[in-house]
């Protein structure tokens, strides 16, 4: 039987011609329609008659992945067959993949398009320049970020850390562990970061943020997902698509894993950067006391766990986005250390944080940190407290600043749940070895094997 046709006929009722000609068939199928329904048709067909080679290859216009399926004839009577070219236009990368491996193939497509070379043009920064955003960061339909209009950032707790040091210590304390409990999320005032140094690093930024480029990133953009320095976001492997952001990556604890050449020379900035992120080591550490007693454990216990503080620093630099409801800054994601604190630096909003399956804002409150509970507290507390996925979306008028101070680890640092924390009720989860954990995300991006800055 022409496979074509029997596919055509069992399953197909949307299809129409190519328009290009006579290869093949055009579904306009979803991805959760379509690979049920194309993965059971071939393993339907009996092993003599299974089309003996099956290429997938993609692109992505649109956002989409096309999949091309070849089937060449095996025996004489499949020679009507010769070469079919599926072209399947709603199609997103984990359905691929999952496609390929209920097929019993290897992951990844035998021929992956080259990765793609930018130059400092690429930046979005300059990108957001023109009228449109370019096919790379369009998101799949079933990613694209709804603005929540209904849903208000009041919900997210908010810690008034002087009550710490007084007779509402623990009334805060309860405070801070419900919203760990409920969100992995809260805001904190009066957390006794020194206003000026926040002032002084704001500052900073917007002028770093103006500089032209080869001061800014004065080794060139930054090469690769492991190494610091000002670039530009990657292929997400779960989206296929491009975050719509620029960043400055630095690692700055320990000082001697500053890394000067991929920093700007300018003083004051690099005064800057040390004053500011001392002072996110402090409240990261006084908070990590604050989860301790919270978990009822000693108040250095999350920190004995994580071990030797690996700081990262990075600026997030989300430029306008000509058509924010396609595309997002920062696609979904968990922080991989020990807790992160977040500051949104203007009146913009883009943080959102998912709560029971919906997406809440978090709208920047005037010198607030935004605190999240990331991985590895996660797997220190034995999963009480969890790892809680956020994202940030765009808007077409205004940049968006944040800076995020991540407390990550020692690469070899491997983390386990804390004793007291294993009960027969609660058994221990799997431990986790940092650097294995933060080399996850660089693993599948070159798993795509679409990397933008190569
Ligand atoms: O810009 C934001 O609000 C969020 C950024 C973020 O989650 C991150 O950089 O890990
Ligand atoms: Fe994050």
């Amino acid at each position: 039987m022409h496979c074509s046709q029997h596919l055509r006929r069992t399953h197909l009722s949307t299809c129409v011609p190519l328009s290009c000609g006579c290869l093949g068939l055009t579904w306009s199928l979803t991805p959760s329609q379509f690979s049920p329904c194309l993965s059971s048709f071939l393993l339907s067909l009996p092993q003599a008659s299974r089309p003996p080679l099956m290429a997938l290859a993609h692109t992505f216009p649109c956002g989409y992945i096309y999949v091309y399926i070849y089937f060449l004839p095996r025996r004489p009577s499949h020679s009507s067959c010769k070469l079919s070219v599926y072209t399947l236009s709603t199609y997103s990368r984990p359905a691929y993949f999952s496609l390929r491996l209920q097929l019993g193939l290897a992951p990844m497509a035998p021929a992956m398009p080259p990765p793609v070379k930018l130059t400092e043009g690429d930046l979005v920064e300059r990108i957001s320049k023109g009228e449109n955003i370019p096919d790379a960061f369009v998101l799949p339909v079933e990613h694209r970020p709804e603005v929540c209009l209904t849903r208000s950032s009041d919900e997210i707790p908010i810690v008034d850390m002087a009550g710490l040091e007084g007779e509402k210590r623990e009334e805060v304390l309860a405070l801070m562990h419900k919203a760990c409990l409920e969100w992995g999320f809260f805001q904190v005032i009066n957390h006794g970061v020194d206003p000026s140094v926040m002032e002084y690093m704001k500052q900073q930024v917007e002028e770093f943020l103006s500089l032209p480029m080869h001061e800014r990133a004065p080794g060139g953009i930054r090469k690769g997902v492991a190494s610091q320095g000002y670039g530009t976001g990657y292929v997400k492997p779960d989206t296929g698509a491009r975050d719509w952001r620029d960043y400055f990556l630095l690692r700055t604890y320990p000082e001697s894993m500053r890394d000067y050449e991929t920093w700007p020379n300018r003083e004051s900035f690099r005064d800057a950067i040390s004053k500011y992120t001392l002072e996110m080591k402090k409240l990261a550490e006084r908070l990590l006391e604050c989860l301790s007693i919270n978990l009822g454990l000693a108040p250095d216990a999350l920190k004995n766990a994580l071990g030797e503080l690996h700081q990262d620093l990075l600026i997030n630099h989300y430029p306008p986005c000509p058509n924010p409801s396609v595309a997002v800054g920062a696609n979904k994601h968990t922080d991989l250390g020990g807790v992160t604190c977040l500051w949104q630096l203007d009146d913009v909003v883009g943080l959102q944080v998912l709560k029971d399956g919906e997406w809440y804002p978090v709208h920047p409150k005037p010198g607030a940190y935004i605190i999240n509970v990331a991985d590895m507290v996660e797997v220190a507390s034995n999963g009480i407290y969890r790892s809680i996925q956020h994202r940030a979306v765009v808007n077409p008028a205004k940049r968006r600043i944040s800076i995020a101070a991540f407390y990550d680890l020692h690469p070899d640092a491997i983390v386990k749940p804390i004793p007291e924390l294993v009960s027969p009720e609660r058994p221990a989860c799997p431990s986790v070895r940092f650097g294995d954990h933060a080399m996850k995300l660089a693993i599948e991006t070159d798993k795509v094997g679409k990397k933008v800055v190569d």
